[in-house]
């Protein structure tokens, strides 16, 4: 069977993304890791998948599986790239779009400047949703070997997130303090990601995130939302901030409690391909 697929990325974060629409895509672990290796395989942070809707109040079903494998029910640079690959594909004309992932609904607007505009849904802080097993608090606490006390704010973007504040995000110890926290199951019991905020004033800040699932890549959308509402929670961020992630910069904007974020961003497609499956 040959399998099409487009490469895409958002801000460097790079995508395998596949058209299920017409046809039922059923990856298995071995056909994931071909995708998602970038010795063996195609090469990716995460696998995309878009499907027809399993209700009438949204365009499209959406599916995400990490490099491992796993599957999550977020992806903000994903999300981007799938405005990018429905209208390239001709799937829809739509401007405005309505996704399902398997734990949030996203609205997603093409701008007329090429950016992709998404509404991720308002942030839930509540231990029980991110999740995190510790007593809610504004700022939590680890105490991690080799790290001493560690603080950090968690948000779920409906995706789990810890937001670590750092004087420079360039020497941030992203991969050890990341594998650190991430080890820590007893506290975040579906996993975590892990993003190393630098604020440098109140709409401007650098951002590096170990994410779950995929280590550290060049852009996380979803953390970018995290980051700028721990921030804005912590009254260090003004409504809207524009952060600098390794591979592109992204704007966001929120204006509180209960309130969607709003992150805009570029997608860019690749290359498109054929893969041989079974081979
Ligand atoms: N890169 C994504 C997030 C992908 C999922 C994440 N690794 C998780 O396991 O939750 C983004 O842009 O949001």
């Amino acid at each position: 069977m040959k399998l099409a697929f487009t490469k895409m990325h958002g801000c460097g974060n790079d995508f395998v993304v596949i058209d299920a629409t017409a046809a039922p895509f059923r990856p298995d672990a071995a056909l994931l890791h071909r995708l998602t290796d970038r010795r063996f395989g195609v090469g990716c942070d995460q696998v995309l998948v878009v499907q027809a809707p399993s209700s009438p109040d949204v365009d499209f079903d959406y599916r995400i599986f990490n490099a491992d494998g796993s599957e999550v029910g977020q992806c903000g640079n994903g999300s981007r790239a799938l405005a990018v690959f429905i209208r390239d594909r001709g799937l829809s004309d739509q401007t405005e779009l309505k996704v399902q992932t398997r734990s949030a609904r996203m609205r997603l607007a093409l701008q007329a400047d090429g950016q992709v505009t998404v509404d991720m849904g308002a942030p839930r802080f509540a231990p029980a949703e991110v999740p995190l097993t510790l007593p809610e608090a504004e700022l939590y606490a680890l105490e991690l070997a080799g790290f001493g006390r560690v603080e950090f704010g968690a948000v779920s973007m409906g995706n789990p997130h810890a937001v670590i504040l750092v004087p420079d995000c360039a020497s941030a110890p992203v991969e050890a303090l990341g594998r650190a926290v991430q080890a820590r199951a007893d506290v975040f019991p579906e996993g975590v990601n892990v993003g190393f905020l630098q604020v440098q004033d109140r709409g401007h800040g650098r951002l590096r995130v170990y994410e779950r699932g995929s280590g550290e890549t060049l852009a996380c959308g979803s953390g970018a939302c995290a980051a700028h509402v721990v921030a804005r929670r912590r009254g260090l961020f003004d409504e809207r901030s524009r952060l600098e992630l390794t591979g592109g910069a992204l704007e966001l904007h929120w204006t509180g409690v209960g309130q969607s974020v709003h992150m805009t961003g570029p997608a860019v497609t690749v290359f498109t391909g054929e893969l041989e499956w079974p081979n």
